[in-house]
């Protein structure tokens, strides 16, 4: 009886902070050698918050599938909460009927594969914009910051694809929206340190100024969003197609037709933060991961410019419709995001009801993280996991969709990322172009073994190179290409 009822094993705590003290720098590597210890399902006891922490593919398996219903919510993290007009948004609202409404339309009228294809000329033109610029700077044969480059450019495609016109030319300052756009991240994924610790987090939170951070980013972002919206709706504004505020004032205006409107300005910019917060970061981090592991290893950067170069022959630009011949770069793609999932705990769910993970409880309440980059280093299913091979998906029917629970960079369940078809179509088309229009070399005398390939510290949602990758653009001449 004793054995049917008991928790997963914890580490040793100390009194108050519990293992707090034990998520180190990483948390996703720190936790994967905890697990190792401790086992592929752990507890731990964050200040006053219980987690479950799980980091191998049959645990994942049991949360994602067997018990998805009991604990597809979120836990609410205050930062979040704030940003997201009190959880109007998709990603950290809690489970019910509105995020089963929301879900609906994102994934219906918002994201889905028709209306990302309808972005298709933002991606294309953004991404051509952007080889003209490597292009201009290559004659000069000095280094170029590439991680720079490929941020601004996901940025770009996001920003015009939600609001239909380019950072080019409008009045906003590029960096400070970028600026913005990351310290939202910051506070949106973590719990504050009141959260964590009853009675004295609060002191913590005013020494470091959390509250009034989180207030600052909140106005910021709430003032841009509101800007932009009050321009789609000035009378005779002009448009080629709609943008994602076009879709969600068409879905409002739907609604207040028909008698039951619940669609408001806040749950449009709500859907937005999610759109900034997801879409820019992810993909961006997908192709400077790729761009590097392939700068380490130049007879898989031949390769992968091989296949594309002999597919897309002399046109000059990869385009969308390229993409599905390219399989090789697709599997370059699919190695990166198992050994750099951008989100490599995904996004935290929690129990709203009592189940079981490997026969251990869980109640409700229990924060549930999963380690998607500890299973997808897990030897038990993949082979030198810690080698960079795309090969190892030659034949492999293992994808990213969320029914492989040994790789799962978009999570999955009912909350997995319903952005997938956006984010890969970016990073691949972003990935191909860099390849077929450009050799790249390391800067000035470095070896392939001299890349930095360490992670960025302290960044909590997402995966970040510590350092930008700076390499030498050589530009391809298409019209003698060798095929
Ligand atoms: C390479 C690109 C991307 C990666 C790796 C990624 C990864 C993820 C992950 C791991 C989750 C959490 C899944 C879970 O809890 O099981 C997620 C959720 C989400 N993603 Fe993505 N994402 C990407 C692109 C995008 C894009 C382009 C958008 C939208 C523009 C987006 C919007 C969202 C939203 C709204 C959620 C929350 C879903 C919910 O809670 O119901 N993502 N994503």
């Amino acid at each position: 009886k004793k054995e049917l009822n008991r928790l997963p094993p914890s580490p040793p705590k100390l009194p108050i902070l519990g293992n707090l003290h034990q998520l180190g720098a990483l948390p996703h590597s720190s936790l994967c050698q905890l697990s190792r210890k401790y086992g592929p399902v752990l507890h731990l006891q964050l200040g006053r918050i219980p987690v479950v922490i799980v980091s191998s593919a049959e645990p994942a398996r049991e949360v994602l599938k067997v018990n998805d219903l009991a604990c597809c919510s979120r836990p609410r993290i205050a930062g979040a909460g704030r940003l997201s007009y009190n959880y109007l948004d998709l990603a950290f609202s809690p489970y019910g009927e509105y995020w089963r409404e929301m879900r609906k339309i994102c994934v219906l009228e918002l994201f889905s594969v028709k209306r990302v294809k309808s972005f298709r000329f933002i991606r294309e033109d953004e991404v051509a914009s952007l080889m003209d610029l490597i292009s201009r700077s290559s004659s000069s044969a000095s280094p170029v910051n590439v991680t720079e480059k490929i941020f601004s450019l996901t940025g770009s495609i996001i920003f015009r694809t939600a609001f239909g016109k380019c950072f080019r030319g409008s009045d906003f300052d590029r960096s400070k929206f970028y600026e913005l756009v990351h310290d939202a991240e910051t506070v949106a994924g973590v719990f504050s340190a009141d959260e964590y610790l009853p009675n004295v987090g609060w002191i913590l939170d005013r020494i470091n100024g959390h509250n009034k951070r989180v207030e600052r980013i909140f106005h910021e972002l709430d003032t841009f969003f509101q800007q932009v919206i009050d321009d789609h709706l000035k009378p005779g504004r002009i448009k080629s197609q709609d943008d994602i505020i076009d879709v969600m004032l068409g879905i409002e205006k739907e609604q207040i037709e028909d008698g039951h409107a619940w669609l408001t300005k806040n749950h449009i910019k709500a859907v937005l933060l999610n759109m900034f917060l997801g879409g820019v970061d992810t993909s961006a981090l997908t192709v400077n991961w790729a761009m590097a592991e392939l700068c380490r290893k130049p007879r898989l950067m031949k390769k992968a410019q091989d296949e594309v170069r002999s597919i897309v022959g002399k046109k000059g630009r990869v385009t969308e419709s390229d993409l599905d011949q390219l399989q090789y770069l697709k599997m370059v793609i699919k190695e990166t995001l198992r050994l750099h999932p951008p989100a490599p705990l995904l996004i935290a769910r929690e129990a709203m009801s009592q189940f079981k993970i490997n026969g251990y409880n869980i109640y409700p309440k229990t924060v549930i993280q999963i380690n998607a980059w500890a299973i997808a280093r897990d030897p038990k299913y993949w082979n030198n996991p810690e080698e960079f091979s795309p090969e190892r998906f030659i034949d492999s029917s293992v994808d990213f969709k969320g029914q492989h629970f040994e790789f799962l960079p978009f999570g999955g369940g009912r909350r997995g990322c319903p952005g997938l078809y956006m984010g890969t179509v970016t990073s691949e088309l972003l990935l191909a172009n860099l390849l077929y229009c450009f050799d790249w070399k390391l800067p000035g005398g470095m070896k392939e073994a001299d890349l930095n390939m360490e992670e960025l510290a302290g960044h909590c949602l997402t995966l970040l190179k510590k350092t930008p990758l700076l390499l030498v653009p050589i530009k391809c001449l298409h019209d003698q290409a060798s095929e």
